[in-house]
């Protein structure tokens, strides 16, 4: 039970390392937290329900978490085979293809929340 404990500890220890390093390192993940700022501060901005923030929180979830585990696979794809390779090309662009899903209903959610309230107020 101890080391259960200790283990799941140590466990979240890593992950926020990673999710540390991300934020540190990469660009792409950079631009997402920008942009999940930006959208909080909108969110404060425009008094959205609590509904709205749930949904909007998700999206951001979804998207810079999918964006970490691209991230991920482009390291292992690059470790693994760095010279130029089409299978490596296409597990890369698989993966870039799952953050487009995930941006793409991000940004569908997006207008739906923003778009009655940008236009009841200007
Ligand atoms: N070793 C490789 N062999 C074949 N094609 C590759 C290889 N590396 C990259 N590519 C192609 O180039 C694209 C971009 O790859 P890259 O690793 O530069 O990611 P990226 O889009 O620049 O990601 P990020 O901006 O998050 O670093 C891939 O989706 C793939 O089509």
């Amino acid at each position: 039970m101890y080391d259960f404990i200790t283990g799941r500890i140590k466990g979240g220890g890593y992950a926020i390392k990673g999710a540390w390093l991300l934020l540190k390192y990469e660009p792409s993940i950079q631009v997402q937290f920008v942009l999940a700022i930006l959208v909080t501060i909108a969110g404060f901005y425009f008094e959205i329900t609590a509904t709205e923030w749930i949904l909007q929180l998700l999206a951001i979830g979804l998207v810079m978490a999918t964006e970490g585990v691209n991230t991920a696979i482009e390291n292992i794809a690059d470790f693994v085979h760095a010279d130029y390779h089409v299978k490596i090309g296409r597990i890369k662009d698989v993966a870039a293809g799952a953050v487009f899903f995930a941006a793409i209903i991000a940004f569908i959610i997006g207008l739906i929340i923003y778009l009655p309230y940008v236009f009841y107020t200007f």
